[in-house]
């Protein structure tokens, strides 16, 4: 649940059923949100939830700052970065490296095995709303990367069911107006992710049991 703003919305979330909520420290964001806010925030939705902080094209002691400061517990990165300095932050925080699509099948091959970041796939427009063709994309999309861009209530279950993601993302779809939560928008998003994932056949989980039942 990403472009959390205040603890309320914190809190939503959490009682909903997210396991993250996203922080977004870009500042060419409508989203933008202070450390100081999205560390109450995070203490506001519990041990369980995870705490993601977002940037883009962001020095690196800045982000490594605003992270600490904002006590996140990962970092999701856009942007044209450089190998290493994914790499150097990954030192400090698991990293979410998001990736457009055509960046897709280079980025799975150079990430493939290494410890601590985890590939993204995001639209090129971040927090735009606009979903991406998730079948044409099923061939690159690699084991465990997480999926954004235009998810919503209404379509995710369908895109966990084309490429079976480790994640499921979402901001606009989600919201009354920039950085204002729907709750009605949210529960459903929630509902409709968790009720897909648990029927979804993932190639590295035996469920044959499960299915013979
Ligand atoms: O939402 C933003 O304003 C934003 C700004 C800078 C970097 C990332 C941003 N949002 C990310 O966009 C995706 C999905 O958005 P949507 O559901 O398509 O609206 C999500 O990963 C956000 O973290």
């Amino acid at each position: 649940m990403c472009g959390t703003t205040s603890v309320a919305d914190a809190a939503l979330a959490a009682q909903a059923g997210a396991d993250a909520l996203g922080f977004i420290f870009a500042p060419v964001s409508k989203r933008l949100v202070s450390a100081q806010v999205a560390r109450e925030a995070g203490l506001a939705a519990g041990p369980t939830v995870a705490r993601v902080g977002v940037f883009m094209n962001q020095g690196l002691g800045e982000v490594l700052r605003t992270a600490e400061a904002a006590r996140v517990s990962a970092v999701q990165l856009h942007g044209p970065l450089a190998g290493l300095y994914v790499k150097q932050i990954a030192a400090y925080y698991p990293v979410l490296r998001v990736v457009r699509p055509e960046e897709l099948a280079g980025a799975a091959r150079e990430w493939d095995g290494v410890p601590g970041v985890t590939l993204m796939l995001d639209a090129p427009e971040p927090g735009g709303g606009v979903p991406l063709d998730w079948a044409a994309l099923r061939a690159d999309f690699p084991a465990g990367a997480w999926l954004a861009g235009g998810l919503g209530p209404a379509n995710v279950a369908q895109a966990i069911r084309e490429l079976s993601p480790g994640a499921v993302d979402a901001v606009s779809r989600l919201e009354l107006s920039p950085g204002r939560k729907d709750p009605a928008a949210v529960r459903a998003f929630v509902a409709a992710a968790r009720g897909e994932l648990s029927t979804v056949k993932r190639p590295d989980v035996d469920n044959s049991a499960a299915c013979a039942d």
